[in-house]
């Protein structure tokens, strides 16, 4: 375990340990370049990266080893500094630019929309140039329509301080609710590829580097380390991973880990790997490397330490310029206006489900029976069904912003329904999408194995719950970040290299499951017991499912028998109105 140091406010703090090369992860940080203005242990911006990576690049040179930094995808939808714009990402992009990464790659929320995708190829593409890789990724051309790779395949470098010879690529996992301008290629089919078999064979490689929006422990990784291993058995690999929002590490072999570094910028993944060979200097093939991880919490306390800087010496004009234009850009989407305050905090995973601090009991009891409402059906029963993976965060007690909003329901989904639904049957749909009973009896096979699937591999849930998940918290707004010996609860991490990667030490925080899909039965004043039918209204991202689910119900309904139920609305709409209704005067 590696030595405890005090931290500039006398906070115990991991140092990390540095090699030949080293390098800064991010992943999944989902418009959060803002950093998080409730949770102190989270609060450093992208500007504030940008003055830590540039820091830690001065060391390493200064020490002859070499930094890299890496983003592995999902950097929109999530926060108003990318959703209040429109068009959306109106600053973000010309913000993310700014930090000097030597590897990028796409996640699935840049597919989901066309016009998304079109935006990694046209902006983002071409602000990080060769940088930008897509291993297993097609665009069909804006203009043209010519299917054609997002960005180069693989990249070949090497090192400027230590001479590394770099192999690198770019992945992103099986994804398949992309928009139909993009295709991807099944990691499986990609490796039998020809360009990729030839960068494999490649005997003038010194660290095989794999970075993707792809969990650390998923079968795409495992495929692409195989495939490696196959005809390389001896070269380091290190892989970069994404999507599943947490902090993991996993070892494949002694030369080959995988680092995933959380979510929504908290976590700034460290990993540094010593002793591998270079174009000058062969290293004895029984010698394994020394590879090391370090989950650094994004905050000033911790770049600090890590820089060995202080608050004067620390910044760099770029970072500080970077954090104004982040400023400038909240306040022109006017991010702070406060729809109302909320009286107590509400949890996604810290509080268990159903309960008081249940966000989504909160939702179900008191939220969607009054937003839930078409003037059209109006004096219709309806069962109205809202995915947990499209809410992304807590609710915090104090200020509910027009950024908050967006934190909570970034998605631009809206309500769609079917009307006069059987009501004895309707009432089964909740336990056919969460799956928890005694229902795969006759049902059809491809709707039995999405059902036999653990929730997390169903494509509509977001949520993983392993081992080493842990949430992080705002548990006292009030109490300085570390400026008390004692610990503040956090990330406790445990993954394959033990219980000592997270730089601060933090007491741990507890986490529940939650279902699927949640819901409430809404029925119009008067109404006594169950009615003949009834209307179920679902958020459309969870269409499929609930199509699939009304077929194990013998109930043949399709696209066709659904329709737009709140005609312009989504929730992210609904939720800023119903906090002004209910929550202004709590202020
Ligand atoms: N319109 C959307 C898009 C996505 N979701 C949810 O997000 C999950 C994927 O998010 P990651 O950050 O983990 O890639 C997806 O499984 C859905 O739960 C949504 O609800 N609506
Ligand atoms: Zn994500
Ligand atoms: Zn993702």
């Amino acid at each position: 375990s590696q030595p405890l140091a005090p931290s500039p406010v006398e906070a115990p703090l991991r140092d990390l340990t540095w090699g030949q090369i080293n390098f800064l992860h991010t992943t999944d940080t989902h418009g959060w370049h803002a950093g998080h203005l409730q949770e102190p242990s989270y609060s450093a911006d992208w500007g504030d990266y940008i003055s830590f990576s540039t820091r830690m690049r001065e060391k390493a040179e200064a020490n002859g080893q070499d930094l890299l930094v890496i983003d592995t995808g999902d950097r929109i939808e999530g926060n108003g500094l990318y959703d209040a714009s429109d068009p959306k990402g109106e600053y973000t992009f010309d913000i993310i630019k700014q930090q000097h990464i030597d590897l990028i790659c796409t996640g699935n929320h840049e597919l989901y929309k066309r016009n998304s995708s079109e935006n990694e190829f046209n902006i983002n593409v071409p602000n990080f140039g060769s940088s930008y890789l897509a291993s297993n990724l097609d665009i069909m051309h804006p203009e043209t329509g010519e299917q054609i790779p997002l960005a180069p395949r693989f990249k070949k470098f090497t090192t400027r301080k230590q001479g590394i010879r770099i192999m690198a690529f770019g992945f992103i996992y099986d994804f398949t609710g992309n928009e139909n301008n993009t295709v991807i290629q099944p990691v499986e089919d990609t490796v039998k590829e020809t360009w990729f078999q030839e960068a494999i064979w490649d005997r003038e490689v010194d660290l095989f580097l794999v970075i993707g929006h792809v969990p650390v422990r998923s079968p795409e990784f495992l495929e692409l380390y195989q495939a490696i291993r196959k005809v390389q058995w001896d070269t380091p690999i290190q892989f970069f991973g994404g999507h599943t929002h947490i902090r993991d590490y996993k070892k494949y072999d002694a030369k080959s880990f995988a680092l995933e570094s959380g979510r929504f910028m908290e976590t700034i993944g460290f990993q540094s790997i010593d002793g591998l060979s270079t174009s000058t200097k062969t290293v004895q093939t029984s010698a394994a490397p020394k590879f090391s991880r370090t989950y650094i919490d994004n905050n000033m306390f911790s770049f600090h330490h890590h820089t060995q800087l202080n608050a004067t010496t620390f910044p760099t004009e770029h970072g500080q310029n970077v954090s104004k234009e982040i400023r400038a850009a909240r306040e022109h989407l006017q991010l702070d206006t406060t729809y109302g305050c909320a009286e107590q905090n509400l949890w996604m995973f810290r509080a268990e489900y159903p309960s008081n601090s249940s966000i989504f009991t909160w939702l179900e009891q008191r939220v969607l029976p009054d937003i839930v409402v078409d003037k059209n059906r109006m004096n219709k029963s309806r069962l109205a069904m809202v995915n947990t993976g499209g809410i992304r965060f807590d609710i915090f007690k104090g200020p509910f912003t027009r950024d908050s909003a967006y934190i909570v329901s970034p998605f631009t989904s809206g309500f769609r329904y079917v009307k006069d639904v059987p009501y004895d049957k309707a009432s089964k749909l909740l336990t056919i999408l969460n799956n928890n009973g005694q229902v795969l009896q006759n049902m059809e096979p491809s709707l039995q194995s999405w059902m036999l699937a653990p929730i997390e591999q169903r494509s509509f849930s977001t949520h993983v719950f392993t081992q080493n998940v842990t949430v992080p918290h705002n548990e006292d707004l009030q109490r300085p970040l570390l400026s008390e010996p004692d610990l503040t609860p956090g990330y406790t991490t445990k993954d394959d290299a033990g219980s000592d990667g997270d730089d601060t030490l933090h007491t741990p925080i507890a986490s529940y499951r939650v279902p699927n899909v949640i819901q409430s039965q809404i029925d119009p004043p008067l109404q006594s017991g169950d009615p003949e039918t009834i209307d179920v209204v679902y958020i459309d991202f969870i269409q499929p499912w609930v199509l699939l689910a009304f077929q194990f119900l013998d109930l043949d309904y399709s696209i066709d028998d659904t329709a737009i139920y709140m005609e312009g609305e989504n929730l992210t709409t609904l939720l800023a109105k119903w906090v002004t209704a209910n929550w202004k005067d709590n202020c």
